[in-house]
């Protein structure tokens, strides 16, 4: 999701790009690209390449010759899908596109706009091409529009009223309708590398759209913002921020000339800030995952739905939903009804093929069927009990009955000496040692008995009798 997207997002160049379309601004916009950038605008919006040469990485699209440089020097592709990461310069690169070819930059984003807006763009454009003027049509997450939407957009494709440029997180081949994606040039962006974000952060630092020389960062602070950012330039600048502004608050005075350093400890205390900035639905984005998880956890199927429906109607990425869905199938559910995790994998995969909107009833039956599902946490007690022995040193050399025989000289070092094979026994279990020494008779799971874990729980109890001796 772009900067101007986001509800929190400080606004910096939301004023009219979301307005209804067809309502230009007072006297018409005279530049191409995105509008003028205010100065309280957030950091990551105030350094947004305003050409080619600030855009870092991505040369596979940007060297000589490439479709992105060709384009921008006025090649004639009809449409363009920027399909990659966030954060990775796709709203950057479709308003250079209309910055570089003197076109018009219209925005719509997929999670707002419906069929009536499109086609007002449209009309826009059409009228705008009288006199000569062109559009670059900017469709954020096109990915969102429904077949019906995509369909809107494809007459105008066709006949250039607009150059489409449509930005998406998801595969395309999956999300976009193919007559649309057939007239398309796909290009794949890729995530920012360590040493690209490591650029943008050292710009940002020096440039006077950022902080002109006045905060400095430790060589560490810097490693673990790369780190953070995870490929995403936005998120490494929105952090920055959060950091440098933390910094920037806790010197008086700074010495004339000197830079406020941001160390280690203050980006590692400003991070949450910086999440809560840039997440789709403002403070109450993580109070509503929170509550949904815990209406599953605690069975009410009525309260979890309407915290999926809150999410769905605020725009949250579907991929977000479902992979706390698969989290908690394993966390709360387990295996007290070990097909939660089967339903919630397959909702995953869902979102992944078909997409929103379909994909939402996907999303609700998974959140159905963990919320009405038997619970049981033991899955997580018994990893976390498990893990907590080994961080504490509690370990211990492997049995050499267990041990690799399967090269020569094993058995001389009595590897795999004595190892009884299961499924010779009458039911196929047998008494052997399989921990650790200093493990032995340590009981990591404790089933509930809810649900199918009852008829586990039966089994365990007998399966430790055996194989304990
Ligand atoms: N390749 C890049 N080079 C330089 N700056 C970048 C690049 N990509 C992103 N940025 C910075 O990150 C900000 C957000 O980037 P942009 O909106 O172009 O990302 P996006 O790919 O459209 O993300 P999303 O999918 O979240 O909308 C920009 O304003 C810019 O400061």
């Amino acid at each position: 999701m772009s900067d101007w997207l986001g509800p929190s997002d400080g606004g910096g160049e939301s004023a009219g790009l979301f307005a209804a379309p067809g309502s230009e601004p007072e006297g018409g916009r005279v530049t191409a690209g995105l509008p003028p950038v205010r100065p309280d605008a957030p950091l990551a919006v105030r350094m947004r390449p305003t050409s080619l040469d600030e855009v870092v990485g991505q040369g596979h699209l940007l060297g000589p010759g490439a479709p992105l440089r060709r384009l921008v020097e006025g090649s004639g592709a009809a449409s363009v899908m920027l399909f990659g990461p966030p954060g990775t310069g796709k709203t950057t690169l479709a308003s250079l596109i209309s910055r570089a070819t003197g076109r018009r930059f219209e925005a719509l984003s997929a999670l707002s706009a419906g069929v009536k807006d499109v086609r007002a763009v449209i009309d826009l454009a059409r009228r705008r091409l009288t006199s000569g003027e062109q559009t670059v049509l900017f469709i954020d997450e096109v990915h969102r529009f429904s077949k019906t939407q995509q369909d809107a957009l494809l007459a105008a494709v066709e006949n250039r009223i607009v150059l489409l440029v449509a930005a998406t997180t998801e595969n395309p081949s999956f999300s976009v309708v193919s007559p649309l994606l057939s007239r398309s040039l796909v290009l794949q962006l890729q995530p920012l590398t360590a040493e690209d974000i490591g650029a943008l952060l050292d710009r940002a630092l020096r440039d006077p759209r950022g902080y002109g020389g006045g905060v400095a960062l430790t060589e560490d602070a810097a490693d673990h913002l790369v780190r953070l950012a995870g490929g995403d330039a936005r998120r490494a600048l929105t952090a920055l921020e959060a950091a440098a502004g933390t910094a920037l608050d806790a010197v008086d005075e700074s010495e004339p000339g000197e830079p406020v350093v941001v160390d280690l400890e203050t980006v590692e205390a400003s991070v949450d800030k910086a999440a809560v900035r840039y997440d789709r639905d403002g403070d109450q984005h993580y109070d509503v995952i929170s509550a949904f998880i815990k209406s599953i956890r605690g069975s009410d199927v009525d309260a979890a739905l309407h915290y999926l429906a809150r999410m769905i109607a605020a725009g949250e990425d579907p991929r977000f939903i479902a992979r706390r869905l698969v989290v908690h199938a394993s966390e709360d559910i387990g295996m007290a009804d070990p097909t939660a995790l089967q339903t919630a994998t397959a909702a995953a995969q869902a979102v992944q093929l078909i997409g929103m909107p379909e994909a939402r009833l996907a999303l609700a039956q998974a959140t159905i069927h963990l919320a009405t599902a038997p619970k049981s946490g033991a899955v997580i007690a018994a990893l976390g009990a498990a893990m907590a022995d080994v961080s504490a040193g509690k370990s211990g050399l492997v049995p050499p009955h267990l041990r690799d025989g399967h090269y020569a000289g094993a058995e001389k070092l009595g590897s795999a000496v004595g190892y009884r094979y299961p499924h010779n026994a009458a039911d196929g279990v047998l008494p052997q040692q399989y921990p650790p020494d200093e493990l032995i008779g340590v009981d990591y799971y404790q089933p509930t008995g809810h649900g199918a874990e009852r008829e586990i729980a039966a089994r365990v109890g007998k399966l430790r009798r055996i194989v304990r001796g």
